[in-house]
């Protein structure tokens, strides 16, 4: 199965690389025809994933054209891209694995419906997971969900992603594979703001497990299973994220809780910290579909600028309710 990488940023490398072991050739697109210039004179992308040695079977192009060859696509550029970035690809009945972790302005969908309807004859997989892409690349041992609906191509898919160091979990589950991947980042700006504004480690594992209350929540509402929102790409995914200075997300949610405001800390960076996008749309698609989430409410109000000690003091007095609500 040859495997082309939609996005050249640090997790498409990273998944490139780990698509490459035992120097199997994979395709790898960059909208910048520099970053694939770059990655294939020196088998390295400095911008994206500094430091790391690529495998010279990774082959960088930047004309979608080229990825007509490929067997199979993953699909790794920020989410609100990927409508845009997808509609340049020639598809076809490829099979689309999604690893992009958001929900889309404006049509509210995750990143599978976008797919689907752009390319209705392409079988969706979705790869998500506890995976810092810069661990992933230099080989440390990691975990993922690989959810696909059709056993045969999932079981493929499986067999060609999986390395040494890089172990896929199946589950026929696709829509709770995606919905922990984009609500992880909305709360794991929350746990940094926590961390930022010094409101200690008790809060912090509060936050982690109201906020996985209100994942699961939200993720039974859209079809999701529990078993899939505990596992990898949700619980995995929220505990890693909450935990680290290494996530865009958290860091992001440091500088909001030391009193800088979300333009200037946006403004600042060149990589994608989804949950941004993620927090206002998950607002409207919570409200429609009548799920209660204070927490990522919360973090829409810090994000639009509202002073932390007013969010928290509101999220704290909140009627007293029973742990299951
Ligand atoms: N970095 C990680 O550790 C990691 C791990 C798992 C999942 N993800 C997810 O993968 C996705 C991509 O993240 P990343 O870390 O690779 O991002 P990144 O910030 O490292 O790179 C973003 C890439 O997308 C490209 N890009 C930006 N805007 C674009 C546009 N409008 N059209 C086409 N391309 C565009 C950039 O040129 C760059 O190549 C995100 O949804 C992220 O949540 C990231
Ligand atoms: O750096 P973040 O916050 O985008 O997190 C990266 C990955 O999604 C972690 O699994």
């Amino acid at each position: 199965m040859r495997i082309g990488v939609i996005g050249a940023g640090a997790w498409g490398t990273a998944l490139a690389q780990v698509a490459a072991h035992g120097n199997r050739p994979v395709r790898l697109w960059a909208r910048d025809p520099a970053v694939a210039e770059a990655i294939n004179t020196t088998h390295a992308n400095p911008l994206y994933l500094p430091n790391i040695a690529l495998s010279p079977s990774i082959e960088a192009v930047s004309d979608p054209a080229a990825m007509a060859e490929m067997d199979a696509l993953l699909v790794v550029t920020p989410a609100q891209a990927v409508g845009a970035v997808l509609a340049t690809m020639p598809v076809g009945t490829k099979p689309l694995v999604l690893c992009s972790k958001g929900i889309e302005a404006g049509t509210r969908r995750l990143v599978g419906e976008v797919a689907r309807a752009l390319h209705p004859d392409a079988p969706i997989a979705v790869l998500s997971g506890p995976t810092f892409a810069h661990e992933v690349a230099a080989g440390l041992p990691t975990a993922v969900t690989l959810a696909c609906e059709e056993p045969e191509l999932r079981k493929a898919l499986s067999a060609r992603i999986a390395a040494p160091h890089f172990r896929p979990y199946a589950t026929d589950d696709v829509t709770g594979a995606e919905i922990g991947g984009a609500i992880k980042n909305v709360l794991a700006i929350g746990c940094g703001v926590v961390e930022g504004a010094g409101l200690g480690q008790n809060a912090r594992a509060a936050l982690i497990a109201r906020g996985f209350a209100e994942m699961t929540r939200f993720g039974l509402a859209r079809g999701g299973r529990a078993e899939t929102l505990a596992g990898l790409s949700g619980l995995g995914d929220l505990v890693l994220t909450c935990s680290s200075t290494a996530s865009r997300n958290f860091s992001l949610g440091v500088g909001l809780g030391q009193g800088r405001s979300a333009a200037d800390l946006l403004a600042d960076r060149r990589t994608v910290a989804e949950g941004a996008f993620t927090a206002p749309v998950l607002r409207q698609a919570a409200a429609e579909a009548g799920v209660d989430m204070p927490v990522c409410e919360a973090v829409c109000r810090l994000l639009e600028g509202a002073a932390v000690g007013e969010v928290i003091g509101a999220l704290l007095a909140r009627p007293l309710k029973a742990e299951g609500q």
